[in-house]
C-alpha cells in the first residue's frame, strides 16, 4: 500500500490491441473503501479491472495497485501481486470434480502454503467467514449457486488481500442472494480490505448505497451518480 491508497492511477490511457477505450482515467481507492464501478456494456469497466490486476499493461501515464506500480510490472511480478488482491467475477469458476475445501486448498499450495496445519486452519477461517465452515466436505454441485459464490468470496480472501476486484459478482443471483453477497461484501470492506465491483445492478446500488465511479464516453468519473 502507498500512503492510504490501494489503487491510485494517474493520467492513463488504457488500450484493447490499438483500440483507445478510456484515455486519461485518474482513479484513486482506499483502504477499506467499497467503491462500484458502472457504465455500459462495452464502456471499458473489465479493461479498467484488468489494468489493475495486471492483466493489461499501461502504456501511458502511470500509478500503483495493492503496492505495485503498474507502469513497470514485470509478468514474473504478476503471480505475486494477484496474491495481494482478490478477484470475483460473476461465473463461479470453482474446479467441480473437487469439495470446497479441495478448491481453497489447491489455491493456497499454488500460492506457496505449504504447512498441512496452517492451510487446514487457514480454509476454516474463511469458510468461517462466508458462513460456510460446515459445508468444506461438500462437492460444488451439492451447494446452491448462492452458496457458491460464497465460496468464490472466501477463495478471494485466502491470501488476507488489500482489495477485491468483483466484476458481476451478483450477475447470476437471485435478488435475495444477492442482498447476501453485498452484506457480505460490504462486512469485507468494513474490516479493512478494499472492494472496487462492477456492476450493471442499480436496485444493488439502491439498497447498499456508496462511492460510484462511471466509465463513460471514453472516460472514467470518479464520483458519480446512478
Ligand atoms: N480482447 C479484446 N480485444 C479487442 N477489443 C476488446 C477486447 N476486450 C474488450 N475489447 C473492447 O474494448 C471495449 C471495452 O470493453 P470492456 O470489456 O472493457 O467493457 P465493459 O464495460 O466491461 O463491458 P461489459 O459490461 O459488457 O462487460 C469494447 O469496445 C470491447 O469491444
Amino acid at each position: 500500500m502507498v500512503g492510504n491508497s490501494v489503487i491510485k492511477l494517474n493520467n492513463i490511457d488504457i488500450f484493447q490491441q490499438k483500440h483507445l477505450v478510456l484515455s486519461s482515467v485518474n482513479l484513486h481507492v482506499d483502504k477499506g473503501e467499497f467503491v462500484y464501478l458502472i457504465g455500459q456494456t462495452g464502456s471499458g469497466k473489465s479493461s479498467l479491472l484488468k489494468i489493475i490486476y495486471g492483466d493489461l499493461h499501461i502504456q501511458n501515464g502511470d500509478g500503483h495497485a495493492v503496492g505495485y506500480e503498474l507502469k513497470n510490472l514485470k509478468d514474473a511480478d504478476v503471480p505475486f501481486m494477484r496474491r495481494k488482491l482478490g478477484i470475483v467475477f460473476q461465473d463461479f469458476q470453482l474446479l467441480t470434480d473437487r469439495s470446497i475445501e479441495q478448491n481453497l486448498a489447491f489455491v493456497l499450495k499454488a500460492t506457496g502454503w505449504k504447512d498441512k496445519n496452517l492451510i487446514d486452519e487457514r480454509i476454516k477461517d474463511v469458510l468461517e467467514k462466508v458462513g460456510l465452515r460446515s459445508k468444506m466436505k461438500k462437492m460444488p454441485h451439492e451447494i446452491s449457486g448462492g452458496e457458491q459464490q460464497r465460496v468464490v468470496v472466501a477463495r478471494a480472501l485466502l491470501n488476507d488481500p488489500e482489495l477485491i476486484l468483483a466484476d458481476e459478482p451478483t450477475g447470476n443471483l437471485d435478488p435475495e442472494t444477492s442482498e447476501e453477497i453485498m452484506i457480505l461484501l460490504r462486512q469485507i470492506s468494513q474490516s479493512g480490505t478494499a472492494v472496487l465491483m462492477a456492476t450493471h445492478d442499480y436496485h444493488i446500488i439502491r439498497t447498499f448505497p456508496s462511492r460510484i465511479i462511471k466509465c463513460e464516453n471514453g472516460k472514467v468519473i470518479e464520483d458519480a451518480t446512478v
